[in-house]
């Protein structure tokens, strides 16, 4: 269980993580929720032979040999001409408008001369239809969208578009945030010269609010096994991630402290750089718990690597990591025995591919270097050095 990869760690976390449960979730609330059933139309889009422009329904068969049509009525979106469109009769249409029975042709208005209860068309060669057939869009028993996608805009708009005014999602897992240490100060409050700002549980909430899941911030807790299991005692959620003290110090309790609670250790250590401690397992009350490292880049590195395919599978979502390829903009060195997850700048080269130029200093600690990162880069446990413009695997850093 010590030094797990990377995959066999996630393996061992997303063991057994489905779904939570089922909600209805009204369309304006839906953006970013996972849809946990198929999305199926019931009705044709359009539902009917429709106008793709303003102007005259006609029979085909009518142009360039009547001369003047006759107007007897008018459809418009949303009031359709009753009728059926006879020989030598012209129907006054708009965008949108149900094209009646009998036509087959729209004739734009710009090439309509109407005088009166009469129109003629300068007739052209075998003009457009102009009419958007019924179910061009999408027909009824087509499925629109399947379990599992997260509702963006694009996609809530196919479901009003479908009808639906109300959405079945998955249940939001919720994740309580433990930031731990003695040294830890709240922004905005006045640390000893021996203390710093807590900037840990920031990011992680936003990121898990991001990734589908509702944050919920504990106080963060003192180096104290008491203070640990009492912050975590009663947390009712489906996981909880702490931050810091996960590594091998005398001040490094957290484990310690959920083992008060009952924990089932599924992952002790990774064989990843950052954030080797990263320790995973379950508590009482069925929670999951993923230990996270102190150390800024340790705990968001492992935050993108676990905590979001864990989140996605408890939202019944595909686990399944944004890997891309890119080229390294510069060489790199041979890596160690851990798979290494740089912070690393992307850019677009003039023959419009991807590279990657990893920052200099990797150091875990730095948050300065993230703030400047928009994509991780992999370095495989033990590979060897690598050239400028060699492909590397990378993670893409949803910045804003
Ligand atoms: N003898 C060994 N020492 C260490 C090992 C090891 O294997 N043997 N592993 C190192 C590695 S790798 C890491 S990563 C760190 C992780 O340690 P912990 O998870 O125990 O983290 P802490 O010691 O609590 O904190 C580390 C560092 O991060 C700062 N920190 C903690 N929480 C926050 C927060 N919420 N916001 C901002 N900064 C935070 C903390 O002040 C420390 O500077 O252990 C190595 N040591
Ligand atoms: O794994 Mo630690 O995160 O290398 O500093």
């Amino acid at each position: 269980m010590k030094n797990l990869t990377v995959e066999d760690a996630r393996g061992r976390m997303l063991d057994g993580a489905t779904r939570l449960g089922v909600e209805a979730a009204a369309l304006p609330d839906a953006v970013g929720r996972v849809l946990a059933q198929d999305v199926v139309a019931d009705r044709c889009q359009p539902p009917f032979d429709a106008s793709a422009m303003d102007g005259w329904a006609i029979r085909r068969a009518d142009y360039g040999v009547v001369e003047a049509f006759a107007v007897v009525g008018e459809s418009a979106a949303g009031r359709a001409y009753p009728k059926a469109v006879q020989a030598g009769q012209a129907v006054r249409i708009f965008t949108g408008a149900p094209v009646p029975a009998g036509a087959d042709l729209v004739v734009i208005q710009e090439e309509a001369i109407r005088d009166g209860d009469r129109v003629s068309f300068a007739a052209g060669e075998s003009p457009k239809a102009n009419i958007r057939p019924a179910g061009g869009d999408f027909r009824s028993g087509d499925r629109l969208l399947e379990a599992g996608v997260r509702i963006d805009p694009w996609r809530l708009s196919l479901a009003a578009a479908a009808g639906l005014a109300v959405l079945p999602v998955a249940r939001r897992p919720k994740v309580a945030i433990l930031a731990t240490g003695d040294e830890l100060v709240p922004p905005g409050g006045a640390p000893a010269p021996d203390q710093i700002f807590e900037s840990g549980s920031f990011s992680l909430a936003a990121l898990i609010e991001a990734w589908g899941g509702q944050a919920i911030k504990l106080a963060p807790a003192a180096d104290s096994v008491d203070a640990i299991a009492a912050a975590v005692a009663d947390a009712a959620v489906d996981l909880v991630v702490t931050i810091g003290g996960a590594s091998v110090g005398d001040y490094d309790l957290v484990k310690p402290a959920m083992t008060r609670l009952g924990l089932d250790l599924r992952v002790q250590t990774i064989a990843v750089r950052p954030g080797k401690p990263t320790w995973f397992g379950f508590i009482e009350g069925g929670r999951r718990v993923l230990g996270l490292p102190g150390n800024p880049a340790s705990a968001l590195v492992c935050a993108e690597l676990f905590l979001r395919p864990l989140l996605a599978a408890l939202s019944g979502a595909d686990p399944v990591l944004p890997f891309g390829v890119a080229r390294l903009s510069a060489p790199l060195p041979g890596n160690g025995p851990r798979e290494h997850w740089m912070r690393a700048a992307r850019s677009i080269d003039n023959e419009g591919r991807v590279t990657v130029a990893p920052f200099p200093d990797q150091d875990s600690s730095l948050v300065g270097v993230f703030a400047r990162a928009d994509a991780l880069v992999m370095r495989p446990a033990g590979a060897p050095p690598a050239a400028a413009g060699d492909l590397v695997t990378t993670l893409p850093l949803a910045r804003a």
